[in-house]
C-alpha cells in the first residue's frame, strides 16, 4: 500500500508536493488518533540546521566552496540561531566536505550563532579547534553494520573514540553534541530496537554531551515507531536533552517531529529545502525541510528564534532555546 502510494505520488506531483501531502495526511491522522495540539508542546523550539553539512555531504558535484560559504552567511541571517557549517572527517571518505577548513575561515560568524561541526575522532577535533569551531558534534549510530560503514569501526569502538574527543573538548571547554544514527531502521540491518538507541544515546549523554539528537537516517520512522524509541530513551536521558533529526523518505518526517514534541522534545534538526542524505545510507532521501518545519511550527503557535544560555555542571554549555510547557 505504502509502496502503492508513493508510486501514485510520483506520477501526480512533483517529489516534493508528493511527500508533502503525504506528511500532512499523516499529521492529521495523529490529531484524529487523540494526541491533541494542546497536549505538552513546547513554547519555543531551536532549529538545527544541518544543510551546509549534512545537506550537501551526499551531493554527487562537488559543491564550490564559495557556494557553500554563501549559503551559510545567508542562513545565518535568515534568523537561525545553529548551523552545522562542515565536517571535520576524511576527505577521502567524505570528499564533499574536503574543504571544511576554507569554510570555516570564509564564513562570517553572525554574533549569537552557533556553527557546530562533525568531529568523528580526536584528529577531526584538533583540526575543527585550529579552523575556528567553538562547537562539535560526534556520531554514532545504533546499528554495528552501519557504525561500521560510515565510521569504519564498530559502536564499543567508535564510543571509546567519542570518549577522546569529549576529554580534549572539556579541556578546550567546546560544547559537544552527539548525534545516534539509525534510530528506528538501518539500511543494512532493519529494524532497530528501541533499547539498542536508548543504551548509545545513554552512554553519549554519560560522557557529557550536551544533547541528543535521534537521527531517523534513512526516514523509515513512523508516528508509531518513533514514540516507541523515543519512550525507551527518555528513560534513559532528560527529555530536555534530546533532539530529533528525521529524514523524510516516506513523508512521515513532519509527523514524526510532532510527536516528539508532544513528547516534550524541543530541539528539531532540518535542512533548507529539504537537502541531505548520508554517503553511507543508501536510499536515505533528504531531511525534513527548514521551512516546512517552521510553519508547522508557527502554526502551532511555536516561537523558533528565541535562545538562552544553558549551562550543565555549572559550565555554560551553549545558547539553546529550552522549552516551556504550556500549563
Ligand atoms: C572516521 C574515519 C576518519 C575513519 O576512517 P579510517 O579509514 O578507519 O581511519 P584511519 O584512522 O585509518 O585513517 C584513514 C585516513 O583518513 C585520515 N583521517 C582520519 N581521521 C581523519 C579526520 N578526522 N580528518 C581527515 N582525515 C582523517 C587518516 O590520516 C588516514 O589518511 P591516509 O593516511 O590514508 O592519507 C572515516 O570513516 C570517516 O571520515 N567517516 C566519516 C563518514 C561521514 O562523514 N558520514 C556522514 C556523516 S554521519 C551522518 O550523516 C548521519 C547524521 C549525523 O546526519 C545523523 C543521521 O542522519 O543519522
Amino acid at each position: 500500500m505504502a509502496a502503492a502510494m508513493r508510486l501514485v505520488n510520483k506520477k501526480i506531483f512533483t517529489p516534493g508536493m508528493g511527500q508533502h501531502y503525504l506528511a500532512f495526511t499523516t499529521a492529521a491522522q495523529v490529531y484524529s488518533a487523540g494526541i491533541k495540539a494542546s497536549q505538552a508542546l513546547p513554547e519555543t523550539v531551536k532549529i538545527v540546521e544541518v544543510g551546509p553539512r549534512d545537506g550537501l555531504q551526499n551531493e554527487k558535484v562537488v559543491v564550490p566552496t564559495e557556494a557553500k560559504i554563501n549559503l551559510i552567511n545567508m542562513l545565518s541571517e535568515s534568523g537561525l540561531t545553529v548551523i552545522e557549517a562542515t565536517s571535520f572527517v576524511s576527505p577521502k571518505w567524505v570528499p564533499q566536505m574536503g574543504d571544511q577548513v576554507e569554510v570555516m575561515k570564509g564564513i562570517k560568524k553572525k554574533p549569537g550563532v552557533s556553527y557546530p561541526v562533525l568531529t568523528p575522532n580526536l584528529r577531526g577535533f584538533q583540526a575543527a579547534v585550529k579552523a575556528g569551531a567553538s562547537e562539535v558534534a560526534i556520531f554514532g549510530a545504533a546499528s554495528e553494520l552501519f557504525s561500521k560503514k560510515n565510521i569504519n569501526c564498530s559502536v564499543e569502538e567508535s564510543l571509546q573514540r567519542f570518549d577522546e574527543v569529549m576529554k580534549a573538548a572539556k579541556e578546550a571547554a567546546v560544547p559537544v553534541r552527539g548525534y545516534v544514527s539509525c534510530v528506528v531502521g538501518c539500511p543494512y540491518e532493519g529494524k532497530v530496537a528501541p533499547e539498542k538507541v536508548a543504551h548509545v544515546a545513554k552512554r553519549l549523554y554519560s560522557m557529557g554531551c550536551y544533547e541528543i539528537s535521534l537521527g531517523d537516517t534513512i526516514g523509515v520512522g513512523t508516528p508509531g515507531s518513533m514514540t516507541e524509541m523515543l519512550e525507551a530513551v527518555s528513560r534513559e536521558v532528560p527529555v530536555s536533552a534530546l533532539a530529533v533529526h528525521c529524514h523524510d523518505t516516506y513523508g512521515q518526517a513532519l509527523a514524526n517531529i510532532l510527536v516528539a514534541l508532544q513528547m516534550g522534545i524541543s530541539v528539531v534538526d532540518s535542512s533548507v529545502a529539504g537537502l541531505g542524505g548520508c554517503p553511507y545510507a543508501q536510499g536515505a532521501s533528504g531531511n525534513v525541510a527548514t521551512e516546512d518545519v517552521v510553519y508547522m511550527l508557527h502554526g502551532l503557535g511555536i516561537k523558533t528564534a528565541t535562545c538562552i544560555t544553558t549551562r550543565r555542571d555549572g559550565q555554560v554549555t551553549k545558547m539553546s532555546c529550552r522549552a516551556q510547557r504550556r500549563t
